[in-house]
C-alpha cells in the first residue's frame, strides 16, 4: 500500500478517454478502409507529484493504481550508453526488503510507457532535461470495471475494486489505451517545460499520440489498428490506420540506439488519418455501453477473420466495402442528425454485415445471444440502434438512446428482466459517448 496523494505536490493530472468502435471493427485493420470511434466518458488519469528523494531513492519512479490491492511498481531509472536513452527496472518498495519484490507483478504497459517515454524526453532534449524521482498514480473511472469488490471508501468517485488488477473483470473499455496515453501525458507535461511541450499544440499532441502507439504497440506485442490509442488522444473520430511498417526500426528498450530510433519513429511523416470533423452525436442522444457478462478473446477473432478474408479475397471484399459505406453514412447520419428514423436505417446494416463476417468466417462476432438482445433491445422506445462494437463477441453492446430519463429507466428495466430470463448479466454502463481525447485536468478542482 502507498501513501496517500498528497494534493499540494502534484504537478499535473492528465487523463484520457476509452472508446468505442461503434462501426468498422475488422476493416479498421486495413488501411484502405476506416472506423468510426468515439470517445467515452470514462477517463483514466494519471496524477504527477515530484517527490523528495528517500536515502535510497534518488533514481526512483513509482507508478502506484491506489484502487486496486497490491498495486505499485517501483522502478530504478538509469542511463544506457551509445543512445540507449533510459531504462527502468522493477524493484522493491522503498524502505522495504528486497525480498518484497513481488515476482508476478509486473506491469508492461506502465514499464513499457516509462522506457519510451523517458527516453525520448533524454534524447530529444540532449540530456539538459535531468529526470527526477516522481511518483504517477493513476486513477480509472469506475465504468472499466464491473466491480465485484466492495467500495471502502463509499463517497469517493474512484472506487476501490477489492481485487489486483489482473482479477478485476474489464468492460472493454480500452482501459490500456488510456493508461498508456494519459501516462505518456502525465510524464511528457511533468518534465518537460510548456515552452517545450504542451497537450494545446497539435503538433505535440501528434507527438504523444505516436509515442503513446508505438509503446503501446510494443507492450501489447501486436500491432492492432491503433483505433484505441487515437481516440484517447483526440477523442471521437474517423479513424484510418497507420502502417505498421513505421514501428519496425525500434530495437528493445535498454539496447544500443533505442532512444535514437524511438524518437526517430516519433518524428516520421506518419500516415494515419484521425478526422474529427465528421463525427458528432445529435443534441439530445448518447451513446451508451452495456455490459454482458462473458468473454471473448479479440486476438483469435481477429485470426479467424483474417483467414476467411485471405481464402475468401472476392467476397470480403465486397462485404469490407459495404462494411466501408456504413461507417461513413452511419457518420453522417449522425453528424447531420438526420432524425431517429434514418439514423437507425444507417445502424442497421452494420449489425447485419458484421453478422454476415462472423457468419461465414464462423467468429461469433454477433452470436446469437447477442442477436436475440439486440433486437428486443431495439423495441424498446426511446433506443434508436444498436451495435457489437469493436470486434463483437459476447460481452458488449453500444446503443445510441434518447438522453433522457424515461428512455434510460426503460432499458435498465428492460435489461433487468433480460438477465433473469436469460440467465445473463446484462448492465447499463453509467459511460457516455464524447468527443473529447487527452486533456490537463486542473488540480484545484479534480473532483476526487
Ligand atoms: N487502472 C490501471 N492501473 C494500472 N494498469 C492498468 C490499469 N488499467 C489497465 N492497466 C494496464 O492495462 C492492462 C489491460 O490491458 P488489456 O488487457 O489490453 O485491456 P483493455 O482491453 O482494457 O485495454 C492491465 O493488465 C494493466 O497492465
Ligand atoms: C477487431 C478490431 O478491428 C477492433 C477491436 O475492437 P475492440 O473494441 O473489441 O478491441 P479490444 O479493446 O482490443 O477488445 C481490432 C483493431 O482494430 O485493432
Amino acid at each position: 500500500m502507498t501513501d496517500k496523494i498528497n494534493k499540494s505536490e502534484i504537478t499535473r493530472i492528465v487523463s484520457a478517454p476509452g472508446k468505442v468502435l461503434l462501426a468498422g471493427g475488422y476493416i479498421v485493420l486495413d488501411p484502405n478502409y476506416t472506423g468510426l470511434v468515439f470517445g467515452l466518458s470514462a477517463r483514466i488519469h494519471v496524477v504527477a507529484q515530484a517527490v523528495n528523494p528517500h536515502p535510497e531513492g534518488s533514481n526512483r519512479i513509482l507508478v502506484d493504481s491506489p484502487q486496486f490491492d497490491l498495486d505499485a511498481w517501483w522502478y530504478e531509472y538509469g542511463s544506457v550508453p551509445e543512445n540507449g536513452g533510459i531504462k527502468v527496472t522493477e524493484t522493491h518498495a522503498e524502505g522495504s526488503d528486497p525480498s518484497s519484490l513481488r515476482p508476478n507483478s509486473r506491469n508492461h504497459f506502465v514499464e513499457t510507457t516509462l522506457n519510451y517515454v523517458l527516453s525520448y524526453i533524454s534524447h530529444k532534449t540532449n540530456d539538459s532535461v535531468t529526470i527526477t524521482p516522481a511518483r504517477f498514480s493513476i486513477v480509472a473511472d469506475n465504468d472499466y470495471y464491473s466491480s465485484s469488490g466492495t467500495s471502502t471508501v463509499s463517497n469517493s468517485r474512484f472506487k476501490h475494486l477489492g481485487t489486483t488488477i489482473s482479477k478485476a473483470n474489464k468492460t472493454g473499455l480500452g482501459s490500456s489505451a488510456a493508461l498508456v496515453t494519459s501516462l505518456t501525458g502525465a510524464i511528457l507535461t511533468h518534465y518537460l517545460p510548456a515552452s517545450r511541450f504542451s497537450l494545446s499544440n497539435p503538433a505535440d499532441l501528434l507527438t504523444l499520440h505516436n509515442l503513446a502507439q508505438a509503446a503501446h504497440c510494443a507492450a501489447q506485442g501486436k500491432i492492432g489498428s491503433g483505433f484505441d490509442v487515437a481516440s484517447a488522444v483526440y477523442g471521437s473520430c474517423i479513424y484510418r490506420r497507420f502502417s505498421p511498417s513505421l514501428l519496425k526500426s525500434i530495437p528493445a528498450p535498454g539496447t544500443a540506439g533505442f532512444a535514437s530510433a524511438v524518437a526517430e519513429t516519433v518524428h516520421k511523416e506518419w500516415d494515419h488519418r484521425t478526422d474529427k470533423d465528421s463525427t458528432a452525436l445529435p443534441r439530445g442522444y448518447a451513446i451508451r455501453m452495456v455490459d454482458v457478462t462473458g468473454g471473448t478473446q479479440t486476438v483469435s477473432m481477429v485470426k479467424s477473420v483474417n483467414a476467411w478474408r485471405d481464402g475468401n479475397p472476392d467476397e470480403s471484399g465486397k462485404l469490407f466495402g459495404e462494411l466501408q459505406k456504413c461507417v461513413e453514412g452511419l457518420a453522417r447520419a449522425l453528424k447531420e442528425n438526420k432524425g431517429e428514423g434514418e439514423i437507425g436505417r444507417a445502424m442497421r446494416p452494420v449489425r447485419e454485415l458484421m453478422k454476415r463476417i462472423g457468419d461465414l468466417s464462423g467468429t461469433p462476432i454477433e452470436p446469437e445471444s447477442q442477436t436475440k438482445m439486440l433486437d428486443a433491445l431495439e423495441g424498446v422506445e426511446g433506443v434508436v440502434g444498436s451495435v457489437v462494437p469493436g470486434a463483437g463477441g459476447y460481452d458488449a453492446a453500444a446503443i445510441l438512446v434518447r438522453d433522457d430519463e424515461e428512455t434510460i429507466n426503460r432499458v435498465e428495466k428492460f435489461l433487468e428482466g433480460w438477465s433473469e430470463n436469460e440467465g445473463v448479466k446484462a448492465k447499463l454502463l453509467s459511460v457516455l459517448g464524447e468527443t473529447e481525447g487527452v486533456r490537463v485536468e486542473d488540480s484545484a478542482t479534480f473532483r476526487w
